[in-house]
């Protein structure tokens, strides 16, 4: 058994998480203020906020928060201690829940339930590159099934490179380059295998990530690939773009707004969804600070019974493999056989963690003296049956 690595933390300041909070947060915290008229209050909390995760101590939630107590059992005794010496994982994931606390997302009044990323979010649709997407479904069309499969399931892990927190500090979107390991054949013969399959999806972020996400589920319904879908969404905004379900009805509608095949595949995910084919569900969990390892029983029993669980993104990569400073050559099987139900992860590299590469992958990778981990260009299939 692999020994334990450690946590990555963010105090050293050529590191990236270092660089997420001292780069990328300062600039989130600017496009919130300019994307709404908060009031003064709620100005000086994210500034507040900021403050305190550079300079100060991790203070909990009020006492009255809703979910005090559910963060008491999250606690991992990082509170008081300084926001760059905890766990990375742990308090970038606080800082979102403290995020939404800075500007009344749950308090009572006017500013109640409002998506502090949703102006971004929905930006993201109107763009002429999700026009493209939705054109380019004509054409996948004329396909055959292998090269749809292909073409789909490539559409639904690129577009993870698509999420708003990530483009803050990365450079301009370039060409998508490679994939760096690729167990996309296991995820077909797991399906095509199976007597009447069950595909959880565990989404990331919306907009043309959704937008992918939700063209996929369609193809493997109307292929009967998966018999049904359960997509599971963020009860609240989260790392920025993170898919809610507010969110797959924005996405819903620009699918179907649009003309050809994007037009029927809008109608069929429309009827799935009224017909129960495709059930959304969302879970406090998938907001936790901590790793699938860590899955309350719930939640794993409803993952079980899947054929396959499918994660989308970084974020979920990190929490299934734990967010550690593993060699990068640790067998994805070996880490993520606690997961409940077979699981495949579609991800963009967008963070230090890496496992499951081969010597060769990474000797390549090393070579290209690039920050290959967080810069977003390479991508990973993995899957554990
Ligand atoms: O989960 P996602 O949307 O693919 O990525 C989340 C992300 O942008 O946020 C973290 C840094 O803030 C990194 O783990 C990763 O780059």
């Amino acid at each position: 058994m692999t020994n334990v690595a450690d946590a990555i933390v963010s105090d050293q300041p050529d590191s990236f998480a270092w660089g997420v909070w001292n780069k990328r947060h300062p600039v989130l915290i600017k496009q919130i203020q300019e994307a709404f008229p908060y009031p003064a209050e709620a100005r000086g909390n994210l500034d507040a906020l900021l403050k305190e995760t550079l300079s100060g101590t991790i203070q909990r939630l009020p006492v009255d928060a809703h979910d005090y107590a559910l963060w008491e059992e999250w606690d991992r005794g990082w509170y008081g201690g300084s926001w760059l010496s905890a766990p990375f994982l742990w308090a970038e994931s606080f800082f979102y829940r403290r995020l939404l606390e800075a500007v009344g997302y749950f308090r009572p009044g006017a500013w109640r339930g409002i998506d502090l990323f949703g102006p971004a979010k929905r930006a993201e649709l109107d763009t002429q590159a999700v026009e493209t997407e939705l054109a380019a479904l004509d054409d996948v069309a004329g396909l055959g099934l292998a090269e749809q499969r292909r073409a789909l399931l490539l559409a639904a892990l690129w577009g993870n490179r698509a999420d708003l927190g990530f483009r803050i500090t990365a450079a301009a979107e370039g060409p998508a380059t490679d994939l760096v390991a690729d167990d996309s054949g296991l995820i077909w013969s797991l399906l095509d295998t199976a007597e009447d399959p069950v595909v959880h999806l565990v989404t990331d972020n919306s907009g043309r990530e959704l937008l992918a996400d939700l063209i996929l589920v369609d193809h493997l319904l109307a292929t009967g690939a998966a018999a049904r879908v359960v997509m599971h969404l963020k009860p609240q905004p989260y790392y920025v773009s993170d898919a809610t379900g507010a969110d797959v009805l924005d996405v819903l509608r620009r699918i179907t707004r649009a003309p050809g095949t994007a037009a029927k595949t809008g109608q069929r995910l429309w009827a799935a969804l009224a017909d129960g084919t495709i059930s959304l569900r969302t879970h406090a969990f998938w907001c936790a600070p901590l790793s699938f390892r860590h899955l309350p029983a719930d939640l794993a029993a409803d993952l079980a019974p899947a054929t396959l669980t499918i994660l989308k993104g970084d974020l979920n990569h990190r929490r299934l493999v734990g967010d550690r400073a593993w060699p990068p050559t640790t067998q994805f099987a070996e880490l993520t056989a606690y997961f409940p139900s077979p699981v495949a992860t579609l991800r963009t590299l967008k963070s230090d963690v890496a496992v499951g590469l081969t010597p060769p992958t990474v000797a390549r990778l090393d070579a290209t003296g690039t920050a290959w981990r967080t810069s977003g260009e390479y991508a990973l299939i993995q899957v554990r049956r």
